[in-house]
Parts: structure tokens; sequence; C-alpha cells
């Protein structure tokens, strides 16, 4: 990959690579846009298959993220950090300490919080070092673990996006195919479960497939058949990339509607799904509920409150909708078109802020 190349042509604004021999931490931190405010990401810990592919995990995900929060209005900008290694066997005291000491260098560009493979606890140690952490424990006045949230978040969507499709949003005896039941997915089984939903689960994790099971009676089946079993919603819940050329022929849903980030590997793919009428809830649109909540702390954390903009995901979905209808493009364009038009709105009025501070400084 050419890095540069890659960063200009999408517009990244820094890389950062953190290293502490000690600890074994290995960690990138991506800032891809702070024109609505600090960039505020989670951190993800994977076995990366090699160090290109962890830095493109970073920068997909941290320009993820800009949209993501644009599109929530938050005043926040978009980053991401993944660290490389099996957060089973890998973690250690020191390297969150010595990963917070790195937040804290850059001085609030750039905020954390959990991502898969990370936890509330890692983020307590994270906040010895830095205040520049979100998703810390309660007993910090804090918001926690975000990603019952999540599900929250990614259920309205799921409502607003089968309304348009079925044209109720009652989930009621709808067969719902979820991939991944971790964190937010087993959340989201939980108000699909009490809705009546007919759940379909996969994970490759035998003991999450087990818990869903037990606890909500859903159908087990071998990962690679969730794309093809009949359903009429799927909500793909693990890694990215989901959606693509040997997977979307497959799908027998009507509607994509799930909490991974990056769904689509390519953009074409939101072309295709939109050509075949499949409605896809674009996935930083429908799984924002986290950074949401995370982000309530920056104002004195109020989980009243955050819930009540989380709610709101459910007319930002409709509003995706409307746009894809109107100007005849995909949900994926739509949502990316509202992202951008607040950052550019932004961009002008800051710009024109600055102008006139400077011009009163050489006033005086
Ligand atoms: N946690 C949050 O608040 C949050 C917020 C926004 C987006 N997301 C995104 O949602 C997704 C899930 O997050 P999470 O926190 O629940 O993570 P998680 O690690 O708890 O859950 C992911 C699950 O997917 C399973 N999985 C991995 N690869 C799989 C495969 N190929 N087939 C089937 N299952 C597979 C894992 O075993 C795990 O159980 C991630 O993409 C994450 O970035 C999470
Ligand atoms: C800030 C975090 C809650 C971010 C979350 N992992 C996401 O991808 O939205």
């Amino acid at each position: 990959m050419e890095i540069f190349n890659y960063m200009e042509n999408f517009d990244y604004e820094q890389l950062v690579f953190c290293q502490d021999k000690q600890s074994g931490l290995k960690a990138i931190i991506a800032i891809h846009d702070t024109t609505l405010g600090p960039a505020l990401g989670g951190t993800r810990m994977w076995m990366y298959e090699s160090e290109e592919a962890a830095i493109e995990d970073a920068l997909r995900l941290a320009r993820g993220m800009t949209y993501k929060n644009a599109v929530a209005g938050l005043n926040l900008g978009g980053g991401k950090t993944v660290i490389i290694g099996d957060p089973k066997k890998d973690k250690n005291e020191e390297m969150f300490r010595a990963f917070g000491r790195y937040i804290q260098g850059l001085n609030g560009r750039y905020i954390t919080a959990e991502d898969v493979g990370t936890t509330v606890e890692d983020m307590d140690i994270i906040h010895e070092e830095t205040d520049y952490v979100t998703g810390i424990s309660p007993a910090f006045g804090s918001s926690g673990n975000p990603s019952p949230v999540t599900a929250y978040g990614v259920y309205r969507g799921m409502k607003a996006a089968a309304k348009e499709a079925f044209g109720t949003d009652s989930l009621t005896n709808k067969k719902v195919a979820i991939q991944g039941v971790g964190n937010v997915a087993y959340h989201l089984c939980k108000y699909l479960h009490e809705e009546g939903v007919k759940l379909i689960v996969t994970d490759i994790n035998k003991e999450a497939i087990q818990r869903a099971v037990n606890d909500f009676q859903a159908e087990a089946v071998e990962p690679n058949e969730i794309y093809s079993v009949d359903s009429d919603i799927f909500a793909p819940c693990a890694l990215g990339a989901v959606l693509n050329d040997v997977t979307i022929p497959q799908l027998k849903a009507s509607v994509i509607a799930g909490a991974a980030n990056n769904q689509l590997k390519e953009p074409r793919h939101g072309e295709i799904l939109h050509q075949k009428g499949i409605i896809y809830a674009p996935d930083y649109v429908i799984n924002a509920g986290g950074v949401i909540n995370v982000a309530d702390e920056l104002y004195g954390y109020n989980r009243e409150r955050a819930l009540k903009k989380v709610e709101n995901i459910y007319n930002n979905i409709e509003s995706v909708i409307e746009i894809s209808k109107r100007d005849q493009i995909p949900t994926s364009l739509a949502a990316d078109r509202l992202a951008e038009e607040r950052i550019a709105k932004m961009k002008n009025s800051r710009s024109q802020f600055l102008l006139e501070g400077k011009h009163i400084l050489n006033r005086k």
C-alpha cells in the first residue's frame, strides 16, 4: 500500500505508530478528520495477518468514524486505533498504560473507547494515563460498556429499515439471521426475542452460539450458511467486508441491518444491493449507538439523554432511505452525502470564523 497516496486520496490527517518493546504494544492510531471536533473512535485488538492489513483496517475504520459521528450529529471527528495481538493472550496492564501515554501525547486530538477485543477494564487502565478515553467504568461516573446501547440503536434502525421493506416496523414473526453473536449481537437478540422474532444465528465461537440458543431459542447454523438461510433480515454483527461478490448473490433477506463496521467490501457493493432492491441500513448510521453513548461522557454522562439520542437512529435511517429514493442512489451513498454535507458546511464556517478572529487581532 502506498500510504501517503491512500491518505491523500481519502483526506486523512494523521497516522501514528506506537511501539513499546517491554509490554509488546504495537498500535496504530489513525486520525481521519477533525473538522467537527476531536477524533473519537474505539481501539480494536486483533491478530492481523500482516502489518499492512492492520494499517488498512485502522485507516478504513477511522474514516468510518468520521462519517458515523457526522451523521449521528456529534461534534466529533473520526479516528480509530488497532492494536496488533491476540486479545485472549497478549494483553497486559503495561501495554494499555503505554498506549494511554501515546494517546495523552496527542493532546486531545484523539479520544478512544472500546471496540472488538477491548473491554471496559482495558479502558480503565488507559484512564490511568490519560483523560482522553471514554467507555470507562460507571464507578468513575462514566458510561461503561457501549455494546448494549449499540444494540439498542441497531434495533431501532432495523425497525426503520423494516418499515420501508415490509410496510410496518413491527418485527414480530420476522426471521432475522445474525452473523456473530458477540457483545452487541447478544443484546440485539434480546430485543428481537422480546418482540417475537425468530432468530437464526452463527458464530465461529461455539459458546457464543450456545448462549443464544439457550437464552433466545435461536436456531444455529454454520458460519458459511448464514448468507443463504431463509430470512427476512440479515444482520452482520461480526467483522467487515461481508457484503461482497460471493455473499450478495446468496442473500434471501430483503433488509440488511447489523452492527458490524465496514460491511461493504467495496463501495460498488452498495450499488449492487440497491439494484437488487435490498434495503441496506448503512453500517455507520445504524451502529452509532455506542459512540453516541460514550460521547455523552464529554458533557457529564446522562444515560437518559444518551438513549434519547440513540433512539434517533430510527429517524436517521428513515432520512437516508428518503434521500436514496429521491435521488435514486444507494443508501450507502445517501449516507455519505449526509455526512459530507455536514462536514463541508462546518469547514466553511470554521474558516470564516478563523478569518474573523485574525481580522480582529490585526485591528488591535
Ligand atoms: N461494541 C460496540 O459498541 C460497537 C459499536 C459499533 C460497531 N461495532 C461493530 O460491531 C461488530 C461486533 O462488535 P462486538 O463488540 O459485538 O464484537 P465481539 O467481538 O464481541 O463480537 C463479534 C462476534 O463475531 C464472531 N465472529 C468473528 N468472525 C466471525 C465469522 N467469520 N463468522 C461468524 N462469527 C464471527 C466472534 O466470534 C464474536 O463472537 C464489530 O464489527 C464492531 O466493530 C461495535
Ligand atoms: C467509540 C466506540 C464506542 C466506537 C465503536 N467501537 C464503534 O465502532 O462505533
